[in-house]
């Protein structure tokens, strides 16, 4: 893919995501990574109405070349990249129910999204909570890299979901499926759930290795 057509595709993600109500305002950041760089999401952008002219362009040290000045989770970004080579982008989002999940004191913070369909199994695999750092903050990436070799799918205490994929529609799809999965969880809450065994949760990581 050309990077006019890498930038055209972030603009239309996140046309897509600020439109279903995903993320709100200007919150939220999509980055991807090329063969010279990165791309940004600009910091204080409303993913909604993103340009492709105008997002941040960093060298593959993470110095900003070009457009303009990226999202200040540059730490959160490269936590994943540095730890998840086969990863080529990363969205975080504050959708509302994996937002909601993150906020719970009683969530396993090893797995905060109970195994209740394959999907969110084979999209994101098990989602550990990242405990609380101000956005922004450089504090997170050792959190998150203590995490990310492991993990494709993180929770941000108390803020919302962060993952990442091997390419940027997988990465999309991925945090959609946290979201919904993050739904279910939170309105079967208190309900006699019936969760996906060990034998076929080890099956489907067999079966969707996530990169
Ligand atoms: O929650 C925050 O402030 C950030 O994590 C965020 O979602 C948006 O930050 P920018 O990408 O710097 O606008
Ligand atoms: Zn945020």
């Amino acid at each position: 893919m050309s990077e006019q057509a890498i930038r055209e595709n972030m603009v239309k993600w996140g046309r897509s995501l600020f439109e279903r109500g995903l993320t709100a305002g200007s919150s939220g950041n999509i980055s991807v990574r090329l063969d010279d760089g990165y791309l940004m999401t600009p910091t204080n952008s409303c993913l909604g109405f993103l340009d492709p002219a105008t997002l941040s362009k960093l060298d593959p040290q993470g110095r900003h070349v070009s457009g303009d000045a990226p999202t200040k989770e540059l730490p959160l970004h490269f936590a994943f990249y540095e730890q998840r080579p086969a990863s080529k982008a990363v969205v975080h989002l504050h959708s509302t129910y994996a937002t909601a999940l993150s906020c719970l004191s009683d969530v396993d913070p090893a797995d905060a999204i109970p195994p209740i369909t394959p999907y969110v199994v084979m999209r994101a695999g098990r989602v550990p909570v990242v405990p609380y750092t101000r956005p922004g903050a450089a504090e997170v990436k050792p959190l998150i890299a203590a995490l990310a070799a492991e993990h494709a799918a993180v929770l941000l205490q108390n803020h919302g979901p962060v993952v990442a994929g091997a390419t940027l529609d997988a990465a999309v799809f991925a945090i959609e499926e946290v979201e919904e999965a993050a739904k279910l969880a939170i309105i079967t809450r208190g309900m006699p759930v019936r969760l996906l065994d060990e034998a076929a949760i080890a099956d489907l990581d067999r079966h969707f290795k996530l990169r």
